[in-house]
């Protein structure tokens, strides 16, 4: 809101003094007074007299109200039509798209003068021919803003999901997929007025737009070019007039889209000052510690259209050197946006509010995009789950693996494929020169996610986080896939973060596991003090739900809380079925019960009171 007053205010005055024109007592901007052609500022002429000797100020208010009237009535007629055109064209497909799409180049394919000249011709200049002109130029504009946001929101969850539901066309595209597109399309109506004013100005002043003695901001220009050398100052007003307002616009229409579009981050990145000019100079006291990744009190909130959220709540993990820390629990847990935050890689939606997370030194979230990069596939990388969408299917893969290798290292094309060659070896790739100039569909599943690990491990990373990379394989698959991060793991010393559901596969590779459940961590400790002696209900559930034998699993009633309806106190209470009204009054934290051994149970003592008496 910050960003609106300045602007608005002076758009504001601008807007209502041209309305209020006619009752400011102003002269007549048409009255011509020979006898005082260019004169200088005098009695009832602030800005003097043009070079018909009529008055410049009451010229330049009348003139505001041609202009803006212009340029306000083509931006929305434009607006609403090219909106309306783009929503069918983006919604209804088929024969709507073509006419939308078609028509439009159409239009575009017109250079706006010739337009302008032929419209002017057929009809005669003057303010009513300039709006249609205009809005016919702004419409394609318009129209395929709206056109594109409308098809890629058409796909979006929330769009399918009322669409599920059943609900009408009207009511999906005013009530969901407008709200969605009303940013770009304010933008873009923030430019036509003023691209508006500037032509209606344009057009004005070569004698296609409003007919002289009417006053315009164009033919004040216009007139003022004649005796440029005799009155510059007449140039000076018009000019500065149309600079003001077209700023004040562009400023006010930047501000609007920020404020309705309820995605714009509520909080930026915080990058202290002195991190911005000389990065590194003054570092915020990092931890005394060797953990590769010292994740502290981390907090997301995401800007959603149903108002901020906090899938990420205080959470702290720590991955040493050499170590594994699984993060399990169920899907909604915050697992994906704790790593992805760390990466630097969530959308700008998306903001880390309080915490740090430290990485050699350095706190990942204080750092800058371009800083981020540098060392996102150096020293940490990520291994995502779906290895065919995170591979571009039309480079090979060893064209892949070398653009990584190169991404950081200097070194020549050659040598950079010899790595490449050394790495598939090292990811058990047989026959590795010709399986480097293969494309991402010839390889099998497996075999793409080898190719992911050589990328993530490239350049030798000091962490490396999987985000369930072994989900989309078959078991077999995933259990040479385990083997290779263990023997990589080992073999470099990394520190790696492993996602997972499987607490199967927390034990095959995890050394320690933190117990994640709506945004929080709820319990953390060594995989085998964990799932040997769980302390909190949750954990508890989680195991239970492992098949075993010929035992039937047993699930977790409900399911995990949307990040906007979290439970105020124990945010697992609602399923817990040894909830007491404490545990639902307030908050809990995180109890630190010996060394890293934590949990966030007020009951646990009760419920393990072998361990309590440890
Ligand atoms: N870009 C986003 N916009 C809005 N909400 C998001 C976004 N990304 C994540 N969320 C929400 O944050 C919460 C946590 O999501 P996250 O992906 O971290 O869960 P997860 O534990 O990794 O689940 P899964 O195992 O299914 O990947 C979810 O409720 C999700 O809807």
């Amino acid at each position: 809101m910050k960003k609106l007053w300045l602007p608005g205010t002076i758009v504001g005055l601008i807007i209502l003094v041209a309305i209020l024109a006619p009752l400011l007592g102003l002269m007549d901007p048409v009255r011509q007074d020979i006898a005082n052609r260019l004169a200088g500022p005098m009695n009832g002429s602030p800005l003097g007299r043009d070079e018909f000797g009529r008055d410049v100020f009451s010229r330049l208010i009348w003139g505001a109200r041609t202009s803006l009237g212009v340029a306000f009535a083509s931006a929305l007629i434009a607006g609403v039509i090219g909106t309306a055109f783009g929503l069918i064209g983006g919604w209804f497909r088929g024969w709507g798209e073509i006419f939308t799409v078609r028509s439009m180049d159409i239009i575009l394919c017109f250079p706006p003068v010739l337009l302008a000249l032929l419209v002017v011709t057929l009809m005669g200049p003057g303010a009513g021919t300039l709006i249609l002109v205009l809005s016919v130029l702004y419409l394609p504009g318009f129209a395929r803003v709206t056109y594109a946001e409308v098809l890629s929101a058409r796909s979006l969850d929330y769009v399918e999901a009322v669409r599920a539901l059943g609900a009408p066309t009207w009511r999906i595209l005013f009530r969901t997929v407008l709200p969605n597109v009303a940013g770009p399309v304010l933008v873009q109506l923030s430019l036509a007025v003023a691209s508006a004013v500037v032509l209606e100005s344009g057009l004005s002043f070569l004698g296609l737009g409003v007919v002289p003695p009417s006053p315009s901001w164009g033919l004040m220009i216009r007139g003022a070019r004649a005796t440029m050398e005799q009155a510059p100052m007449l140039l000076l007003w018009p000019c500065a007039a149309l600079t003001l307002t077209i700023l004040a616009m562009n400023l006010l229409c930047d501000g609007l889209r920020d404020a309705v579009d309820p995605r714009t981050p509520a909080t930026r990145r915080r990058i202290r000052v002195v991190d911005r000019l000389l990065p590194g100079l003054l570092p915020a006291a990092a931890p005394q510690t060797e953990a590769v990744l010292d994740v502290r009190n981390l907090t997301v909130e995401i800007a959603t259209p149903r108002g901020a959220i906090r899938p990420v709540q205080g959470v702290s993990l720590q991955v040493f050197a050499g170590e594994t820390l699984a993060v399990v629990g169920e899907s909604g847990s915050g697992k994906s946006v704790t790593a992805t935050t760390v990466m630097g890689l969530m959308p700008p939606i998306a903001q880390a509010v309080e915490g740090q997370a430290w990485l050699g030194g350095r706190d990942l979230l204080r750092l800058t995009e371009p800083e981020l990069r540098a060392l996102r596939g150096g020293p940490m990388a990520m291994v995502f789950q779906d290895p065919m969408s995170s591979l571009n299917p039309v480079h090979t893969v060893g064209a892949q693996v070398v653009e990584a290798i190169q991404a950081h290292q200097k070194i020549s094309s050659s040598d950079a494929w010899k790595q490449a060659e050394q790495l598939f070896k090292r990811v058990g790739i047989a026959d590795p020169q010709k399986r480097l100039r293969v494309y991402p569909h010839e390889m099998s599943g497996g075999m793409r996610q080898r190719v992911m690990i050589a990328m993530a491990i490239a350049n030798r990373p000091k962490l490396l986080i999987c985000d369930e990379p072994t989900t989309a394989l078959d078991v077999t698959v995933q259990a040479q896939i385990l083997d290779l991060l263990n023997a990589l793991k080992r073999e470099t010393g990394m520190g790696m973060i492993f996602i997972t559901h499987s607490l199967g596969v927390v034990s095959e590779i995890a050394d320690r596991v933190a117990v994640m459940y709506a945004g929080q961590v709820v319990e953390q400790g060594s995989v085998a003090e964990v799932f040997g002696n769980p302390l909190h209900p949750y954990t508890r559930a989680l195991l239970e739900a492992v098949p075993e034998g010929d035992e039937p699993p047993v699930g977790i009633p409900g399911i995990v809380p949307q990040p906007h309806a979290f439970p105020v106190g124990c945010r697992f209470a609602p399923r817990c079925r040894f909830a007491t009204p404490a545990c639902e009054a307030a908050p809990l934290p995180l109890e630190e019960i010996r060394a890293g051994r934590e949990v966030r149970c007020i009951r646990w003592h009760e419920l393990t009171p072998t361990e309590a008496a440890a």
